[in-house]
Formats: structure tokens, C-alpha cells, sequence
């Protein structure tokens, strides 16, 4: 099972998961969110990055150009629609990037993903997964933490995913993320 650390926006949250290795961390470029960061940090914390973790831009509803800026810029190498995005949208998305979509809520035939989240991102509101409908892998996130991980375990997601469930005082904190990766790990649920 993978793991995803959302919200990255210091270099200190980068200097974490190059020791805690997650397997992709997430940069925020909706509007108007507090961890959302620019393109400029962002190319910064993204060439501090270790190698093997692969960094996911999440948008909402943001032109098709901004997103494929940041690919060619190599700032990202997975791309998370998190509005509603249409299927013509990501079908022409698709074709203009070489990296994988994750699309929030919705399956589209054309991302390669699809994330299920609570309706705040970035809250900690835990997500009702009861209503699930899984076809294709999948995401999940939405209030995940140390203490509830391990139900979420439970629904076999192809990655578990959080933001302020490692956060202290809104900052990404060591100690939680280190417990939340090794929990996502370990063999038991
Ligand atoms: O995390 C954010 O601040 C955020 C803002 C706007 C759109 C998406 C956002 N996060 C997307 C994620 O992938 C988060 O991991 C997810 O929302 C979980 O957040 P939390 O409930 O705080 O763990």
C-alpha cells in the first residue's frame, strides 16, 4: 500500500520525506487554500525532492495551460484534479501530458486514478468511505490519521493519503508523519 503526505510547503517538509521516503507528496496550487504554494517554491522544494518520490500537483478547475506549465517544468510528475474537472477536460489533459491523473470523487475513463476525499480537502474531516464504489485503484484521504489508519487500511486502497493528520499547529510534524507512514506499512491492519 502506498502513501501519499499532502500540503508540502517548507523545505523542512521536504527534508522530512527525503527521510521518511512516502511514496508521493502532494503541492498545492488551488486557489485560495492555506498550503496553496507557487510554481517558484515549488520548483525549489521539487529539486531538493529525493528522486524516488514522485510529487502530484492538486488543481481545481484551473486552466489546462497552468497545469501543463508545471509538468514541463518538471515540478510535477502526477497531476490531482480536485473540482469538477469534465471528461473532455481530462481527455485533452491526457493527451498533452506524459504524467498520470488522479481525479478527485468521479471516475473518469480518462484519469488513471481516482481519489476519494472528504468534501473540505485539506480539513481533516474523515471521510464516510462507506459509500465507495471502487472500479478503479484508488486514493483515499478525508481526516486520515495515526489514531484511524488502520480502518482505512482495511479498504485495500491502492494509496492512503493525508495532510493535517501529520500536521502540528498546520505544519507538517516529523514524529506524526513517521508514525503514519509506518503504520500505512505495516504488514497488519
Ligand atoms: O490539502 C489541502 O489543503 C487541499 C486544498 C485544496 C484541494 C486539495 C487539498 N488536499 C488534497 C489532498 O490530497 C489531501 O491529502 C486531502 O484533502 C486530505 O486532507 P486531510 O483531511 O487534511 O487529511
Amino acid at each position: 500500500m502506498k502513501v501519499k503526505i499532502c500540503g508540502m510547503r517548507r523545505k523542512e517538509d521536504i527534508l522530512y520525506a527525503n527521510i521518511l521516503k512516502p511514496d508521493y507528496i502532494g503541492f498545492i496550487f488551488a486557489e485560495g487554500f492555506k498550503r496553496q504554494i507557487s510554481y517558484d517554491l515549488a520548483y525549489e522544494l521539487k529539486n531538493m525532492l529525493d528522486k524516488d518520490i514522485k510529487a502530484v500537483g492538486v488543481y481545481i478547475n484551473q486552466p489546462m495551460e497552468y497545469i501543463i506549465e508545471a509538468v514541463d517544468k518538471k515540478i510535477i510528475d502526477m497531476i490531482q484534479l480536485h473540482g469538477n474537472e469534465s471528461d473532455e477536460y481530462i481527455k485533452e489533459l491526457k493527451e498533452k501530458v506524459d504524467v498520470p491523473i488522479i481525479n478527485v470523487y468521479r471516475i473518469s475513463e480518462y484519469a488513471d486514478y481516482v481519489l476519494y476525499d472528504g468534501k473540505n480537502p485539506g480539513s481533516g474531516e474523515v471521510f464516510d468511505y462507506k459509500d465507495i464504489d471502487i472500479k478503479k485503484p484508488f486514493f483515499i484521504a478525508g481526516g486520515i490519521n495515526i489514531d484511524n489508519v488502520f480502518e482505512f487500511k482495511k479498504l485495500s486502497a491502492y494509496c492512503i493519503d493525508t495532510s493535517s493528520g501529520v500536521e502540528v499547529n498546520g505544519f507538517k510534524d516529523f514524529s506524526k508523519m513517521e508514525e503514519f507512514i509506518r503504520r500505512v506499512r505495516l504488514w497488519v491492519i
